[in-house]
């Protein structure tokens, strides 16, 4: 157990630090700050806005339901934050010498890696939840809510960690940079060549357990440079996760379909269009579709967090019990303020879409800001 004076301390620099909006930075300012790369000006901003965006989730976390709180995994992660909060508020009055700057890269790893099971561990503590406590549909409306803005602001936080880590890191400082990325931002990145690396991943899974997988139809629109290759200014790791996960639902979803059928699979179709202000990305399949009234709960951390089904009855496509992959990728695509959006034709097959914006000073972070409004929904929704 803390001692009081240290809970003291922490609740008033939560309070203080609490009360700055976090700061969004487009891809642009990313670029712009990495091509000149100065490691103090990037120490001296990430001093300040990792508490302002740490103590401004963890004053959410405060708020929620204490059925909820109490659960140990989320006593775990309320700890994990609450570490992570005080290592780099120690750098609050340091000075700027090159021992300093080793030691908050140092100390950024530490977070880094302490908060890697974050997103399992939250799950966890929500089902804790489910299997301690009937949870009613106003705490449902508030762990959606809480959980994409929770799970939003750690996106955020850990793209301004790897930033600094990959630029200012001992194991980059003065190497060369072969890849031609700003820290986790590729300039030019292939799209194509994403979309064939996720296919060719889920379709690994997808034979290994149908023994069969579905071809892939691919289709390069650029309605800007007609005939040139699509290049987007974003994070590859980011398109890469959303591009898996949708591929993996298709699959699964061709596969449950038609799987039994002698004349094969259909194609996953996807198209890869630019267009003045929007990249799309469309996937395209003929897995039968869900029911409109299905569409949501793929979409639902409350639905989706259920205990893994064994391998036995996993014969049914069930739509839950399953990671939180698809209620995270749409917010991969919405935290540089595209979208995910999944049209379904029930009976048919479902068409899922990535929307990127196509011009990096318009690709701003959307990130969560604690005040007033969203203390009022948890209020209002406890
Ligand atoms: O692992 C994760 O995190 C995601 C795990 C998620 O697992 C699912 C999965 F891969 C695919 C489907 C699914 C079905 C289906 O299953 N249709 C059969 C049924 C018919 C009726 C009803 C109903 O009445 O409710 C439900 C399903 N049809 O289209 C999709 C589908 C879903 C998405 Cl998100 C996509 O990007 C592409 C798709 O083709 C459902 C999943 F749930």
């Amino acid at each position: 157990m803390r001692p009081t004076r240290y809970l003291c301390s922490l609740t008033k620099m939560l309070d203080f630090y609490s009360q700055f909006n976090p700061s969004p930075l487009s891809i642009k300012q990313f670029m712009d700050f990495g091509y000149q790369a100065c490691e103090r000006k990037s120490y001296t901003f990430l001093r300040k806005e990792l508490p302002v965006r740490l103590a401004n989730i963890m004053k959410e976390i405060a708020l929620l339901p204490e059925n909820l709180t109490r659960m140990p995994s989320v006593v775990l992660v309320t700890d994990w934050y609450a570490r992570s909060f005080d290592d780099i508020i120690a750098f609050e009055k340091s000075d700027v010498s090159a021992g300093t700057l080793d030691r908050f890269c140092e100390t950024l790893v530490r977070v880094r890696n302490r908060h890697s099971d974050v997103v399992q561990t939250m799950a966890q503590g929500v089902m804790e939840l489910k299997e301690s406590h009937s949870v009613d549909q106003q705490t449902d409306n508030s762990i959606q809510y809480f959980l994409d803005r929770f799970y939003m602001s750690r996106i955020s936080i850990r793209m301004l960690i790897n930033q600094h880590t990959l630029l200012f890191g001992s194991d980059v400082k003065g190497s060369e940079n072969p890849t031609g990325h700003i820290g986790c931002i590729d300039p030019q990145c292939d799209l194509i060549g994403v979309v064939k690396d996720a296919y060719e991943n889920a379709r690994f899974i997808c034979d290994q357990y149908y023994l069969s997988s579905p071809e892939l139809r691919l289709k390069e629109i650029n309605d800007v440079e007609h005939g040139a290759p699509i290049r987007i200014v974003y994070v590859p790791s980011h398109l890469y996760h959303m591009l898996f996960e949708l591929f993996k639902n298709a699959m699964r979803a061709v596969m449950e379909h038609h799987g039994d059928s002698e004349d094969g699979v259909p194609p996953v179709e996807v198209v890869v269009c630019r267009g003045k202000e929007d990249i799309c990305v469309k996937m395209s399949d003929r897995g039968g579709g869900i029911p409109r009234s299905s569409t949501d709960m793929l979409f639902h951390y409350m639905y989706s967090t259920a205990p893994q089904p064994s391998k036995s009855d996993s014969h049914t496509v069930p739509l839950a019990g399953y990671g939180y992959g698809l209620p995270i990728s749409r917010l991969y695509a919405r935290y540089f303020h595209g979208d995910l959006t999944l049209m379904s034709c029930d009976g048919f097959g479902t068409d899922a879409m990535i929307y990127m914006k196509a011009l990096s000073n318009e690709a701003n972070e959307l990130l969560p800001v604690f005040n007033k409004a969203s203390s009022k929904f948890y209020r209002t929704a406890i």
